[in-house]
């Protein structure tokens, strides 16, 4: 069958599974157990789960650097298995460790990157990208010579010498300060802007949250949900209501009881709820009632962390 190449979604992941067989007497790993996924072209694509849960692997097995058990990949509707080389030149990855020859500058990392791909000279973009990464002062010194964020940069910059269509990172952002991190994100968002699709994991929860177009979170070699971020924090029966009250009290009043109510510095009480099983005003009336006083209020959506413990703590 031929395959339709511009139509296709940048990624298509089909009842994925990888068990790493484990010599001796250790019971052979089950890191995958059937992830499918779609990643639509032009999406930022946040891939979430706790530490273990499989997305070093499902990015690894993308990437082409470990091999699946069962399963099919398609990059770009490049099959992985079936074509491999056009599968591989649609992608960039950059990888989680740091691992960069000590002895190259980032500008022999760049060229012999781009040689790798038969990046023509003429269409190697090395000073453009390396500058965009803030390297280019760095451009011609030892790699070992690179601070951690640096070097981070420096695997972004290569992942980018071939200009693919989808740019994957694992976890791009751990060890780079905050300044660099925000700049490392502008030029990511730029090249979303103008058609790369990003796939990236991230401790970084807000990070996630504020970015990302679609998040899909696996736990357990699982996907255990996969939707545009505003629908899954949607779904969330979760809210919560601080309040600052006229006076300190001793404790949370035994007619608040029915409530999951906290207290703090005295006088901040905090009411978390369901709002398809409470309403707030009854929250507000029982405050009263009982004889408080609400000098102030504010009210707080449920986040991506919240998401993230609600869809990963039942197993
Ligand atoms: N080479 C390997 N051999 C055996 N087991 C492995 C191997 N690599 C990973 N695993 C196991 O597979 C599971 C998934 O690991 P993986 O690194 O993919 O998770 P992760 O979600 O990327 O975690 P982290 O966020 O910590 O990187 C873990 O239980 C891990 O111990």
């Amino acid at each position: 069958m031929q395959e339709s190449h511009s139509l296709s979604a940048a990624l298509e992941v089909r009842d994925l599974t990888k068990i790493y067989r484990i010599k001796g007497s250790t019971p052979d790993k089950e890191a995958l157990k059937g992830i499918n996924l779609d990643v639509p072209r032009g999406s930022f694509f946040g891939l979430l789960g706790p530490n273990g849960a499989g997305k070093s692997t499902l990015i690894n097995i993308i990437a082409g650097l470990v091999n699946k058990t069962s399963g099919t990949v398609s990059i770009c509707g490049y099959d992985t298995d079936a074509s491999m080389r056009a599968a591989r030149s649609a992608i960039g990855v950059v990888p989680q460790e740091l691992n960069l020859d000590a002895f190259f500058t980032p500008r022999e990392v760049m060229e012999f990157q781009a040689g790798l791909y038969g990046v023509p000279k003429s269409r190697r973009r090395t000073d453009e990208i390396l500058t965009a990464m803030g390297l280019d002062d760095k451009a011609d010194v030892y790699a070992r010579t690179l601070s951690g964020g640096m070097r981070r940069r420096l695997l972004v910059a290569k992942a980018m010498v071939h200009n693919p269509q989808v740019l994957i990172l694992d976890e791009p952002t751990a060890g780079v300060d905050i300044e660099l991190r925000q700049q490392l994100w502008e030029y990511i968002k730029d090249l979303n802007d103008t058609g790369t699709t990003v796939i990236l994991t991230t401790h970084y929860l807000e990070e996630a949250e504020e970015l990302c177009d679609t998040i899909a979170i696996i736990n357990h070699g699982e996907v255990v949900a996969c939707e545009p971020t505003e629908t899954l924090l949607g779904k969330l029966d979760k809210k919560n209501v601080s309040m600052v009250l006229s006076h300190d009290i001793e404790e949370v009043p035994a007619y608040l009881a029915n409530f999951d109510a906290h207290l703090s510095h005295g006088r901040r009480l905090s009411i978390s709820y369901r709002p398809s099983e409470t309403e707030m005003s009854e929250i507000l009336k029982a405050v009263t009632d009982g004889g408080l006083t609400i000098v102030d209020m504010t009210t707080a959506e449920p986040d991506l962390e919240d998401a993230f413990l609600q869809m990963t703590s039942s197993k």
